[in-house]
């Protein structure tokens, strides 16, 4: 691990890992994470097909509990607290998954509503009220009556974000979100990204191999490879690019470039 990667867990973390482990049954996927996710930033996973991204991000979110070490949440430890105070927690999450997940036979603001019937005792007039305004923060203001295959997969995408800032979380996970989006859709996606952070200081944990969108969006990143199967460095992508002692970490940023 480089030298770079202890200094990461600083005093403004709003999610810390302490060595932590992922896998499933007796296979472990990834071991020895440590690193801390600043409050406010976008923070990168990357690392190559297979080696483990999605794992760390289901137990990131509550999703499946680690083999080993501890993840911190504002210095609780998610999975060493009693389920009750672990909903809690993740109550201040919003996640956004690969497809958007929408609910196909339900209008935009019925699924954006669906957290707020889910988690919150408010009336029905004020939850439509909140979902047109979470429609609106993503630039969809006077799509809310349509139905998911009416619009394009870049606009369920940003249906799908505005469903996860539904309960207004303070971090919010994003599981590949330019998969299956055109560059265009997914550099407006991106942006979307920056503006949120920008007006709601949220934290933003995006999980993605897409080069443009890390050098994008990113403010710092870890690398976890498949081979050692565990990370190899934390930092800000342009610095790594050009400055990592990792030969793998560099070509991964150089991808594409001749
Ligand atoms: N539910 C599961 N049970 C057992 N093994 C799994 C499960 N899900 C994933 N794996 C294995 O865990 C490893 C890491 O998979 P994961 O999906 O976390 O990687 P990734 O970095 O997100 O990959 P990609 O970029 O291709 O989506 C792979 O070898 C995969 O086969």
């Amino acid at each position: 691990m480089s030298s770079d990667v202890a200094t990461k867990r600083t005093a403004d973390a709003h999610l810390v890992l302490e060595g932590v482990a992922v896998g499933y049954g007796e296979q472990l996927i990834q071991r020895d994470l440590s690193f801390g996710i600043r409050r406010g930033s976008v923070f990168i996973i990357m690392g190559g097909s297979g080696s483990g991204k999605s794992t760390l991000m289901r137990s990131l979110t509550g999703l499946l509990e680690p083999k080993a070490g501890r993840i911190l949440v504002d210095g609780e430890s998610l999975w060493e607290v009693t389920a009750p105070v672990r909903s809690r927690l993740m109550r201040r999450y919003g996640v956004m998954y690969q497809s958007g997940a929408l609910w196909s036979s339900m209008t935009l603001v019925e699924n954006v509503s669906l957290p707020l019937e889910q988690y919150t005792a408010l009336g029905r007039d004020r939850i439509r009220e909140i979902a047109l305004y979470k429609l609106a923060l993503v630039g969809l203001a006077d799509a809310g009556n349509r139905y998911p295959s009416q619009i394009s997969g870049g606009m369920r995408k940003r249906v799908g974000v505005a469903r996860a800032m539904a309960l207004d979380p303070d971090v919010l996970f994003f599981d590949e979100p330019s998969a299956g989006l055109d560059p265009l859709s997914a550099r407006l996606l991106d942006d979307l990204i920056l503006e949120l952070r920008a007006s709601l200081g949220t934290t933003m944990v995006v999980v993605t191999h897409d080069l443009a969108s890390i050098f994008a969006i990113a403010d710092e990143a870890v690398f976890l490879d498949a081979a050692s199967r565990t990370m190899l460095t934390t930092g800000a992508p342009r610095e790594l690019r050009e400055h990592s002692e990792w030969e793998i970490v560099r070509d991964f940023l150089n991808r594409g470039e001749t």
